[in-house]
């Protein structure tokens, strides 16, 4: 594979779900190409399928049509192998993070798989290390969390410890869908600059996975809108925000004002 080959190639990517009257195209023939260290933000309203996108290039939903090349080869995901091979390299965090944990173990098992995902044989003080350094990577204490239960802790801690696992996993790829929901405006741009210290440090792909333009403006090298399942338009994030060609694009990038403007009573 060149370098100038994307790490993960879409083409014609489509799902439908239900049949006959009740079917809905979620994603509608979509072309993409990620390339290592790029970071990507798909950006659209709710409902546009992007969680959808989202999940078939995690390999968590079947796509109806279209293929999938990771690293200049057809995705392979048919064996346990297979999967755990792709799945090393490519890992997500999803909007609610309660749904990405098992939520009958403690922290400390939590933090434990990824080590145990990655192979590695390490001394108990070894692993002790990385996890408390998991943990303060995004500010988290372990020895306060390490016994508790997911359910025990806030939205945000949990995202954090989400961002602390993809520390430890070191994926090739992240796929982060609204990874900053359930936060506050300041931890917010805290969990994003996790993030794209993540990016610097490992060479990561990071794929966005927002309705808000702004926050892909900010940390997106390249955009693309998604309509209805479709991309409308796509290229480097300063040319879509600044230049936009398509009417959707530019209706995304007006109703951002008017989000702030609602609120002015004065
Ligand atoms: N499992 C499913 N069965 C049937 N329809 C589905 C399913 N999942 C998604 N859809 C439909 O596909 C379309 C796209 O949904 P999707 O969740 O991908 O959008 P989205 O852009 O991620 O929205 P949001 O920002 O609200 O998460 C919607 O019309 C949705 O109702």
């Amino acid at each position: 594979m060149s370098s100038r080959e994307p790490l993960i190639r879409g083409r014609g990517l489509t799902k439908e779900f239900g049949i006959g009257s009740q079917k809905t195209t979620a994603v509608d023939a979509v072309d993409f190409d990620f390339h290592k260290g790029e970071i990507i933000s798909i950006v659209g309203e709710s409902g546009s399928g992007k969680t959808t996108l989202a999940k078939m290039i995690m390999g968590l939903l079947k796509e109806s049509g279209g293929s999938i090349e990771y690293k200049g080869q057809p995705r392979r995901l048919k064996t346990h192998s297979d999967r755990k091979r792709y799945w090393k390299d490519i890992q997500a965090i999803f909007q609610d993070p309660f749904s990405s944990f098992n939520l009958f173990y403690r922290v400390e098992k939590l933090l434990m798989d990824c080590i145990r995902l990655q192979g590695l044989k390490l001394s108990k003080e070894e692993r002790s290390l990385k996890m408390r350094e998991a943990c303060s990577f995004v500010n988290l204490k372990f020895e306060e969390l390490h016994n508790k239960y997911p359910f025990e802790l806030s939205g945000g801690q949990m995202q954090r410890l989400m961002i602390a696992r993809i520390f430890m996993l070191h994926p090739k790829v992240l796929i982060a869908d609204e990874p900053t929901s359930m936060v506050d405006a300041c931890s917010r741009s805290t969990i994003l600059d996790m993030l794209l210290k993540l990016r610097d440090e490992n060479d990561m792909t990071i794929v966005f996975i927002t309705h808000d333009v702004g926050l892909a403006y900010y940390v997106s090298d390249t955009i693309y809108i998604m309509e209805k399942g479709e991309i409308v338009e796509r290229g480097p994030a300063e040319e879509i925000i600044l230049n936009p060609q398509h009417a959707y694009t530019r209706q995304l990038i007006n109703d951002v004002p008017k989000i702030h403007s609602a609120w002015d009573l004065g």
